[in-house]
């Protein structure tokens, strides 16, 4: 359920409602409305062969959230994209199919990165695949450094407007903190991170008691909970969660208050 559009948690916890949130994922979905240029039939063969090919297919996101990927590409309208967690190329897909800007996007898998660049993208969008080489440190945030080090930096360095994060979640802070010390993000940007309510065990990462036969779920669910404070506890950003999905955050620099209303 939690990869499939609404959780149990998001209904009974933010909707006050009562209702089963299978009814009402089916009511949401079927009154959503694909835009013109959405490529549904692309995105249902992709996941079709992704189901076919991998054993951890689960890993897409549902075809409800590449839909509010596309409309909120749309409505940021992106010049730049930096994607973290390519898989096979549904999220890209639905990003490319809301901008005519470039994206970038990184993934490790090779196999899964085929897929993804086989893919029938819109036709118009640049997308530069760049694979992550095999572990180069037996230190994960080096391995981060290198893949984030592909992306040309300095004072011309391209800087993104959108930055889609949906890879290891052990190394979410990793990849914000270089995002930001590289100044990656634009002024306007917006970085989406998925993932960040984890089936929503991450409020109950919190407690100190842990259930043992959920100790590899509650290991995620306190690495996410870190990232999420990591973030409130920054001051050049806020974020707003949205119990949407898997968790889904809103990422931006931090409203600068030049505009002041004049004294009356
Ligand atoms: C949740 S999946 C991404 C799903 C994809 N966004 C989609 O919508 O289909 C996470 C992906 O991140 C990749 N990944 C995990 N750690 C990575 C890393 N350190 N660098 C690059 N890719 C990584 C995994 O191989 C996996 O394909």
């Amino acid at each position: 359920m939690f990869r499939t559009g609404l959780s149990s948690f998001a209904t009974k916890r933010y909707l006050n409602t009562n209702a089963k949130p299978t009814q009402l994922q089916e009511y949401v979905e079927s009154m959503s409305s694909s835009g013109a240029t959405f490529p549904k039939s692309i995105l249902e063969s992709l996941q079709a062969e992704t189901r076919q090919r991998f054993r951890d297919a689960h890993k897409m996101i549902p075809l409800h959230q590449a839909e509010f990927l596309y409309s909120f590409t749309r409505m940021i309208r992106p010049e730049n994209v930096l994607e973290i967690g390519t898989f096979t190329g549904l999220s890209t897909t639905s990003i490319a199919a809301g901008t005519q800007g470039r994206i970038i996007t990184i993934e490790r898998d090779s196999g899964a990165l085929s897929i993804a660049k086989s893919t029938r993208h819109v036709s118009y969008v640049p997308i530069v695949c760049i694979m992550m080489e095999p572990l180069c440190s037996p230190t994960i945030p080096l391995y981060v450094q290198f893949s984030v080090k592909k992306i040309p930096t300095g004072p011309s360095a391209t800087k993104f407007d959108l930055v889609f994060i949906d890879a290891d979640k052990g190394n979410y802070i990793n990849y914000f903190n270089q995002i930001m010390s590289r100044s990656l993000l634009s002024d306007r940007g917006v970085i989406l991170v998925d993932n960040v309510l984890f089936r929503g065990l991450v409020p109950q990462a919190m407690e100190s008691e842990i259930d043992p036969q959920n100790k590899g779920l509650m290991r995620t669910a306190r690495q996410l909970h870190a990232f999420n404070q990591h973030i409130k506890d920054d001051p050049r950003v806020e974020q707003i969660i949205l119990p949407l999905y898997d968790g889904l955050s809103i990422i931006q620099k931090k409203a600068k208050l030049t505009c002041f209303p004049p004294n009356r």
